[in-house]
C-alpha cells in the first residue's frame, strides 16, 4: 500500500474533514437558531451563506473521501493480485503439490476480494466514524450535560438487544451460506462428473440432495427475514430512543428556562450524528475480522518461499544424459520411496521404467525435473555430467520434453498451446511441430485450423487429438531428453497408433526414459529397468529379462495367460 499511501491519505484526511464539518454545522444551527430566536436579522443572513459555504466543502470532501480511497485500494489490491500470482507461479512443486487448487484460488480471488472491499469501503470509515462520534459526544456534553445523560438511558438496552439480535443473524447467514457452498458443490460436481454421473445414474441422487439443501436453505432464509421483520422496526424504536427523551427532557428545560429552543435543535441534530456511528461500529469491527483472516490467508501464501533460481547452468556434453547415483529419497518424513537407486541412461537411448505401482517411478521424473530437492547426502543425480543439485531450475528443465499420460492443454487456440513448447516461435515453426507430430491433418479438418479453441483442459478435442497437441509442444521444445508417463496408456487402439507414430519420430536419436505400462513400449526399449521398492531388481532388453526368468519373466508369463496381453494390452500395471 505504501506505493500509492498519497490517495489513501488524501481519503482519510477528507473523511476526518468531512465527520469535523458535519459537526461544525451543529454549531452553526446552534447560533443561527438562537440568533433567529432573538431576532438578530443580518447576522442570522451571513450565517446562512456561511451554512452553504461549508456544505460546499463538506461535498468535496465526500467526494475525495470516496474517490481516494477508492483510487489506493484498487490501485494496492492490483499490486497485490500481480504479486501473488507471480509468487504462485515460482512457488516450487513440492508445496503447491500439497495444497488443494480451489483453496488456493479462494486465497488469489475471495480473500483479496475481501481485503479490496475493507480497504475501499471500511477503512476511511475508521477515520469517520470513531470522529463524528467523539466530537459529537463532546460537543453535546459541552452544550448540555444532564440532557446527555438522560437522553442515552435506553442507549445501553438498544445495543445489547442490537447485539443479541446480530449474533442470531450472523449464526442464520454462516448457515445459508454453508447450504449454498454444499449446493455449489453438488452443482460443480454434477457438471463436472457429467460423464460418471450419468452412466452410474447418479443425477436422481444428486438432485435430491440439491432439492433438500435448497428446502433447508429456503426454510432458513424465511427465518432470517421473519427475524428481520420484527427487529427492524423494534431496533429503530430503540434507537430512537435518545431523540424521543432528548425531545422530553430538552422540552421541560425550555419550560423553566433552562434551554433555548436554537439550543434543542442544534442538541437533535447533534445527537442524531453521534448516534449513527453506534450502528456502523460494529458492522466495522466484523469486517475488520474478516479483513485480518483474508490477510493473513495471502500473507500465509507470500510468505511461502520462492523456488531459487539461482545455480549453474547445464551444458549439453558427450556425457552420458542421465546418471543416478546411489540416490535415497523420502518424501517428507515418509519411509524412502527409492532406495540406492543407480542406472545410467546413454546418450540416444530409450530406457523404460516398469514395476509395481507406487514403485517410485513417477518420483524419478520429479527429482529429475527438480521439482523435490535432493538431499546432498542421498546421492547424486548428474545430467552430462553435471550434478543437479545447486543447478538452476530453470536451466535443468529446458534439458527435458515431458509427455505426461493426461495430455494437459491450456485454454486458448491449438497454436498456443503447441506454441507454449518454444518461447517466440513462428507459426510456421508450429506447424511444421504438428506435421512431425502426426496433428496437422487433423487440425486442418476442425473449423477454425490451428486457431480452433481447444476448451477448458481440451475437453473440446479427443484423447488422441490432445496427446499429439502434446507431442507437437514437445517437438518445438526440442530438449536433449524426453520423459514420457505412458503417453498412450488412455488411448484406444486407433489413436495409439498415431500417437505412436509421433512419438516414434520425436524418440528418434533422442535419450529418452518412458514410464511404462504397455508391452508394445516396453519392448521397444533398449534397456528395461524393473523397479522394486525402490530399487532396481533386474535391468536389459526385454529378451534379457525373459532369459534371465526372474520378477519381469514371471510377471510377463503371468499376464500372458490372461485376454489383456494376449491383444498386447497391458503387462505391467
Ligand atoms: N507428493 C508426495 N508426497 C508424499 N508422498 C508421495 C508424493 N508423491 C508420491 N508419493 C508416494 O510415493 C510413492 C511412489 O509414488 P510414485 O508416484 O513415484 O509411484 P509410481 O511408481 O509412479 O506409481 P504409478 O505407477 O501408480 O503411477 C507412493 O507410495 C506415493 O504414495
Amino acid at each position: 500500500m505504501k506505493t500509492h499511501i498519497g490517495w489513501m491519505i488524501v481519503g482519510i484526511v477528507s473523511a476526518m474533514a468531512a465527520a469535523l464539518i458535519e459537526i461544525w454545522i451543529g454549531s452553526f444551527i446552534q447560533d443561527l437558531t438562537t440568533r433567529a430566536e432573538n431576532g438578530a436579522g443580518r447576522l442570522v443572513l451571513s450565517i446562512v451563506f456561511t451554512v452553504f459555504a461549508v456544505i460546499l466543502i463538506g461535498v468535496p470532501a465526500k467526494y475525495f473521501m470516496a474517490f481516494g480511497v477508492e483510487r489506493s485500494s484498487a490501485l494496492t489490491i492490483r499490486d497485490i493480485r500481480n504479486h501473488l500470482m507471480n509468487h504462485i507461479g515460482k512457488l516450487p512443486v513440492h508445496y503447491i503439490e500439497k495444497q488443494h487448487s480451489g483453496d488456493v484460488l479462494s486465497r488469489s480471488s475471495n480473500d483479496l476480494q475481501v481485503i479490496h472491499q475493507f480497504m475501499s469501503r471500511d477503512l476511511a470509515q475508521w477515520f469517520y466514524h470513531p470522529m463524528l462520534f467523539i466530537g459529537c459526544f463532546i460537543y453535546l456534553i459541552w452544550i448540555q450535560w444532564q440532557l446527555v445523560l438522560f437522553s442515552l438511558l435506553l442507549l445501553p438496552i438498544s445495543l445489547l438487544v442490537s447485539h443479541w439480535v446480530g449474533k442470531q443473524m450472523q449464526r442464520l447467514t454462516e448457515e445459508v451460506q454453508e447450504h449454498t457452498g454444499q449446493m455449489n458443490a453438488i452443482a460443480q460436481d454434477t457438471l463436472g462428473g457429467m460423464p460418471i454421473v450419468k452412466s452410474y445414474l447418479l443425477s436422481g441422487m444428486l438432485l435430491r440432495s440439491y432439492q433438500s439443501l435448497l428446502q433447508l436453505t429456503l426454510l432458513k432464509k424465511l427465518a432470517l427475514r421473519k427475524r428481520e421483520a420484527w427487529v427492524d422496526p423494534l431496533l429503530f424504536s430503540l434507537m430512537l430512543s435518545p431523540i424521543i427523551f432528548a425531545v422530553i427532557y430538552g422540552s421541560y428545560l425550555i419550560s423553566i428556562g433552562k434551554f433555548g429552543a436554537g439550543e434543542l435543535i442544534a442538541f437533535l441534530y447533534l445527537l442524531n450524528l453521534c448516534l449513527e456511528p453506534l450502528d456502523h461500529i460494529p458492522t466495522l469491527i466484523t469486517n475488520t475480522f474478516q479483513m485480518t483472516g483474508a490477510l493473513k490467508r495471502v500473507a500465509e501464501m507470500l510468505k511461502q518461499p520462492a523456488e531459487n533460481l539461482e545455480g549453474h547452468s547445464i551444458a549439453r556434453t558427450d556425457d552420458p544424459p542421465v546418471v543416478f547415483d546411489n540416490v535415497t529419497f523420502a518424501y517428507d518424513n515418509n519411509a524412502p520411496v527409492l532406495r540406492n537407486l543407480s542406472f545410467t541412461v546413454a546418450a540416444g537411448k530409450t530406457v523404460a521404467l516398469v514395476g509395481e505401482s507406487g514403485g517410485g517411478k513417477s518420483t524419478v521424473f520429479k527429482l529429475l525435473c527438480g521439482f523435490y530437492p535432493l538431499p546432498a547426502d542421498q546421492g547424486t543425480i548428474r545430467i552430462f555430467d553435471q550434478p543437479i543439485q545447486d543447478s538452476n531450475p530453470n536451466e535443468l528443465r529446458s534439458c527435458f520434453s515431458v509427455v505426461t499420460q493426461d495430455a494437459y492443454l491450456f485454454s486458448g487456440t491449438i497454436a498456443d498451446n503447441i506454441a507454449y513448447g518454444r518461447e517466440h516461435a513462428t507459426m510456421d515453426e508450429v506447424i511444421e511441430a504438428a506435421k512431425l507430430a502426426n496433428a496437422h491433418s487433423f487440425i486442418m479438418e476442425l473449423p477454425g485450423g490451428y486457431q480452433a479453441e481447444v476448451g477448458e483442459r481440451g475437453g473440446l478435442l479427443s484423447g488422441g487429438q490432445r496427446q499429439r497437441i502434446t507431442i507437437a509442444r514437445a517437438f518445438l521444445k526440442d530438449a536433449p531428453i524426453l520423459l514420457l508417463d505412458e503417453p498412450t496408456s488412455a488411448l484406444d487402439t486407433a489413436s495409439e497408433l498415431y500417437v505412436q507414430e509421433a512419438l516414434k519420430v520425436l524418440m528418434k536419436d533422442r535419450t529418452t526414459i518412458v514410464i511404462a505400462h504397455r508391452l508394445s513400449t516396453i519392448e521397444k526399449a533398449d534397456e528395461i529397468l524393473v523397479m522394486e521398492r525402490g530399487g532396481i531388481a533386474e535391468a536389459g532388453n526385454h529378451g534379457e529379462l525373459l532369459a534371465l526368468n526372474g520378477l519381469y519373466a514371471r510377471s510377463y508369463h503371468q499376464e500372458f495367460t490372461t485376454a489383456l496381453v494376449k491383444s498386447r494390452e497391458v503387462v505391467f500395471l
